[in-house]
């Protein structure tokens, strides 16, 4: 039995890390673990313009502690009139590392989400021409579509589309939580792959509606049922590289999720390794860890790989039943409950 893991420093493919205060309760967590993280911009405004993710880059980098580094990967949030010209150079300044695009209303802060993603074409273009990447929502958000049907439609509507049209962009499928994501990346050509959250391998449906309604197992795209859940701990653990690490770590106050109208989102930074290697231990597939986890998001993104180390270790990590940030007590995935591994260095 292996009790020790030794891996390259991860990265996080998708992270929300605020602005202010809640900022600067949360940096830490990712950035004791991760190297780098594809930083989502759906701050309220959104951070669309090169200009604005220079400054919240900045923002950013003052919240992280001293002693700790961490590189935050930046990206801006796609709207009806995005500039593709502004897009190009926040490329060719190391500004930016993606676009991200929310059809409107998918989610959290994403109101002023692309309302027809078929006027995208000349920003996609310019996007390809640049070595711009587009990390994607998908979710489709007509009131027809059922809620636990909209990453499969979307997938089917959208994703299709804009791979067959734009076959040099290279697309993230974010938070994937469906066998029919799992499936279109698979079965999609190089430039296409998708993260997978420490969520949505651990929990599904049920987790969110059996024994009462459950706030803090909320997070869009919902979770989906077990034979989706079953097909996602299998992607995540094949070792391919199309598959990787994104924790979608999304804090909200506690009081805006045990709410009447509770906020989507789940904070899984604080314990986020703990979380995913204990899925890959269940799975038989710790060998394969480092590469979920480590080594297939930098070769998909064009990036090095981390030269330091992380090592975890088979114990006791108890996760708290509240964690304090940006003034508020926030709810962590696993609260209450005891991890199998911790994090060691
Ligand atoms: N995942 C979530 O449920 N919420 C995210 C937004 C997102 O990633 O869709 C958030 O910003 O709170
Ligand atoms: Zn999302
Ligand atoms: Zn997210």
């Amino acid at each position: 039995m292996t009790d020790s893991l030794t891996i390259r420093r991860p990265d996080d493919w998708h992270v929300h890390l605020r602005d202010g205060a809640m900022l600067a309760g949360v940096a830490e967590y990712t950035a004791r673990q991760f190297a780098r993280a594809i930083v989502m911009p759906n701050l309220s405004p959104p951070v669309t313009t090169t200009d604005a993710a220079r400054a919240y880059r900045e923002r950013i980098l003052a919240a992280v502690p001293d002693g700790l580094s961490f590189e935050p990967l930046m990206t801006a949030y796609l709207t009806d009139s995005t500039d593709p010209a502004d897009l190009a150079r926040g490329k060719a300044e190391g500004v930016l590392t993606a676009a991200k695009l929310y059809p409107a209303n998918a989610t959290t802060n994403s109101a002023h989400g692309v309302t027809d993603i078929a006027h995208l074409a000349p920003v996609f273009a310019a996007m390809e021409e640049a070595g711009l990447l587009l990390c994607i929502h998908g979710e489709v958000t007509t009131s027809d579509i059922d809620v636990f049907d909209r990453e499969a439609v979307f997938i089917e509507r959208h994703l299709s589309r804009i791979v067959r049209d734009f076959p040099g962009l290279k697309v993230v499928l974010e938070h994937i939580t469906t066998s029919e994501g799992v499936a279109f990346v698979e079965a999609a050509g190089p430039n296409v792959a998708g993260t997978i959250t420490p969520q949505h391998l651990h929990i599904n449906r049920n987790a969110m509606l059996v024994g009462g309604i459950r706030p803090h197992a909320y997070c869009l795209p919902v979770a989906k049922r077990e034979e989706h859940r079953l097909a996602l701990r299998k992607a995540a653990t094949s070792g391919s590289g199309k598959f990787f690490l994104g924790t979608d770590s999304a804090p909200h106050a506690r009081h805006d999720k045990e709410s009447a109208c509770g906020c989507a989102g789940i904070f899984n930074a604080p314990f986020a390794l703990e979380s995913y290697v204990t899925v890959f231990d269940e799975e038989d597939a710790l060998d394969r860890f480092e590469q979920f986890a480590s080594l297939a998001g930098p070769a998909f993104y064009g990036l090095p790989v981390n030269e330091e180390t992380v090592t975890l270790r088979r114990g006791d990590a108890a996760v708290p039943e509240t964690i304090e940030a940006g003034g508020t007590a926030v709810v962590p995935f696993h609260a209450g409950e005891t991890l199998s591994w911790r994090l060691v260095a």
